[in-house]
């Protein structure tokens, strides 16, 4: 199958990962998960803790190899590259981890962790890797003067705004936020999802957007799966799964969340007036 318009970016079909728990039982913690996802789209990934959204997360990113199941990207079949074929994919797929500290090379300056995953990729850049990186920090709102700092000399969210910048430095058509708000106080949050969205329209690629906080993902997907006990019980679009959701447990979920801010809220209505475009027809 070739990858065209109609080809969703990503299609993961029948996902299964086992982790053994003793020499003859396996425990279960993904089960027959399957969803698809298009350019420019974000797919909010939700469920109490321990219900295998990291790890469904970690096997899309081929981070972790799935036990079955098979994930599809741009139309071919990427659930068991490895080699040269691997690291191209991983060229088109990063992600942004939940703690940017223990994420990010303490040792190591923001230019060196920036330009490490255009180096992987033997990237040629014109213009050199310090200016690709001083892009890239400008980008995301860092100074770039500061690309010789070590990530402790930065707060969380500007520590966060590198994960940011060395997941795009790539250009990659996907990018997978494993709770990549969840460390950072409310405020400093909101910015780096301003960003996040900003971002996916400069920059057209899709989001995995993996949060247990709902009123987070309510602010930025285009449609949101439901987890619970590594099987997904519900998805669909985002309006659908709020307002209207179908199945017990997300009922349950959505009870337990605090009210939504008031000011977010009618940011979000005002803002998807005009750029919901890409959850047309999902
Ligand atoms: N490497 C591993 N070895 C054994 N069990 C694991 C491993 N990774 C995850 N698990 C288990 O798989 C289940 C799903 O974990 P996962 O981290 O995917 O859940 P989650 O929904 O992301 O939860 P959280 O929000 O707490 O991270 C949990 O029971 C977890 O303990």
């Amino acid at each position: 199958m070739s990858f065209d318009d109609h080809t969703p970016l990503l299609r993961v079909q029948n996902l299964v990962k086992e982790f053994k728990q003793s020499a003859r039982k396996q425990f279960r913690a993904v089960d027959d998960v399957g969803f698809d996802l298009s350019q420019r789209e974000t797919l909010g990934v939700v469920g109490e803790s321990g219900s295998g959204k990291s790890t469904t997360a970690r096997m899309v990113a081929r981070l972790i190899d799935p036990t079955s199941g098979s994930i599809e990207f741009q139309g071919e079949d990427v659930t068991t590259r490895t080699g040269a074929a691997l690291r191209h994919f991983r060229g088109n797929v990063q992600v942004v981890f939940q703690d940017p500290y223990s994420s990010l090379n303490p040792r190591h300056t923001v230019e060196q962790i920036i330009s490490a995953p255009l180096r992987y990729q033997g990237r040629k850049v014109s213009g050199g890797y310090r200016k690709a990186v001083k892009e890239a920090m400008d980008r995301v709102g860092l100074n770039p003067d500061h690309s010789a700092r070590h990530p402790m000399q930065f707060s969380g969210g500007q520590a966060q705004r590198i994960g940011i910048a060395r997941a795009l430095a790539v250009e990659p058509k996907l990018v997978i936020c494993d709770e990549a708000v969840s460390a950072l106080d409310v405020s400093v949050q909101a910015q780096v999802l301003d960003l996040l969205r900003d971002l996916q329209r400069e920059h057209d690629f899709s989001y995995i957007f993996v949060a247990h906080d709902l009123a987070v993902v309510r602010q930025i997907a285009h449609k949101v799966a439901v987890m619970s006990a590594g099987r997904l019980v519900e998805q669909g679009p985002r309006d659908a799964i709020f307002d209207n959701p179908q199945h017990e447990y997300t009922r349950t979920l959505l009870s337990a969340v605090p009210r939504i801010n008031p000011e977010w809220e009618s940011a979000r209505k005002s803002r998807d007036e005009g750029n919901l475009t890409a959850s047309s027809g999902n």
